[in-house]
């Protein structure tokens, strides 16, 4: 297998970031966008106004509104957000080569079905390799080429390793695991964890209850890692603790800047208002929820973040259960 070429399938922040990642590690790179204004601004200026301002962009990237012009190259990576990907995936699948790797770059579950997104890879392109890419790194970030550190999953070792050495560089650093769930886990629940942390940031409650958030909400990650069949060592690592630590701490997030907005008293539709980009959290919270409950998993922080974006509890209220609720050691 040669990777020389990256298609990029989505041309939102991450996409963009990750095209220009994509150039720093020397590949040729054709990015798919939906929206025929970004990729003429792409083109003809080299940015991406609408969804990465302010990063002048490689001028060797060359973006499409043909699937069919990403798909032709050797690898492909998905970031279109999580509840669109099986369309994208669907209107894909007849242009790909078997044995071609597609790397998943969304983080979240699909909200119909509660499927992890390498379940929905699975069912619609089952002719290709499939590999997640997550960890903690800001499109911002990876777009100024700031230094991130990643995992790349793939069952397969030895393109899980090629995949890491050809997408990867010195500031932009991918470490191969075999344990996609794992992966693919991590990077969804920590959206959902991320919003429960902003609400008590604009809940004003302090530092000390950030903390005590976060910790506990780690351990709900764990927890449904362990029925998920993740590994520990995964969860403790860049795409589990790692991104928790970047998402949770810093209100660059969107998912945790929409939990502040919460916080602080917006609706859910006010927080929403005028963004054109995705808040991962506010969709895969029910999802976390419906897997909770199927297996009885004890998840109360993901389960009230999920009730608040419902409407079914008010950010008080829920804040007052999760606080009588008493501690365990694994908390
Ligand atoms: N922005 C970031 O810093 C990072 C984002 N990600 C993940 O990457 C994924 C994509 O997020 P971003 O690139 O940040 O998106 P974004 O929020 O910048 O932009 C929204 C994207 O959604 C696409 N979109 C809107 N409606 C669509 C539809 N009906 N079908 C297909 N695509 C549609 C738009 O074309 C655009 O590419 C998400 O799962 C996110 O969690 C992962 C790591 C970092
Ligand atoms: O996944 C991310 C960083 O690793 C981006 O998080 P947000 O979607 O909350 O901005």
């Amino acid at each position: 297998m040669n990777i020389d070429s990256v298609g990029i399938i989505g041309g939102g922040a991450w996409g963009t970031a990750l095209a220009q990642a994509m150039r720093r590690a020397g590949r040729d790179v054709a990015l798919w966008a939906r929206e025929t204004e970004v990729v003429s601004a792409i083109n003809a200026r080299h940015v991406n106004a609408a969804f990465l301002p302010g990063v002048a962009l490689d001028q060797g990237i060359r973006a499409t509104a043909k699937l069919g012009d990403a798909a032709a190259c050797d690898a492909l990576l998905l970031v279109a957000p999580a509840q669109h990907v099986r369309a994208v995936a669907h209107e894909l699948q007849p242009l790909l080569r078997t044995g071609q790797p597609v790397v998943m770059c969304a983080k979240g579950i699909e909200q119909a079905t509660g499927q992890m997104m390498g379940e929905v890879l699975a069912a619609e392109l089952p002719q290709v390799i499939p590999a997640v890419l997550s960890g903690p790194s800001f499109a911002a970030d990876v777009g100024r080429g700031l230094p991130a550190a990643l995992t790349i999953a793939c069952a397969d070792e030895a393109a899980g390793q090629l995949l890491a050495e050809r997408l990867g560089s010195a500031m932009f650093r991918l470490y191969w695991t075999n344990d996609l769930v794992g992966v693919e886990l991590g990077g969804a629940v920590k959206n959902v964890l991320a919003i429960a942390a902003g609400i008590v940031d604009g809940q004003g409650l302090g530092a000390s209850a950030h903390a005590a958030l976060v910790t506990r909400g780690f351990a709900e990650m764990r927890r449904l890692g362990k029925a998920l069949g993740a590994r520990p060592e995964t969860l403790i690592g860049l795409s589990g603790l790692g991104d928790l630590i970047l998402t949770c701490g810093s209100p660059q997030s969107r998912n945790m800047s929409l939990g502040r907005a919460l916080g602080r008293g917006e609706t859910l539709p006010q927080a929403l208002a005028g963004k054109l980009a995705v808040t991962e959290g506010v969709y895969t919270a029910a999802a976390v929820r419906r897997i909770a409950d199927d297996k009885s998993i004890d998840m109360p922080i993901c389960a009230a973040v999920c009730d608040i974006i419902d409407g079914r509890t008010s950010v008080k209220d829920a804040i007052g259960q999760l606080m009588q609720r008493p501690l365990k050691a694994e908390d």
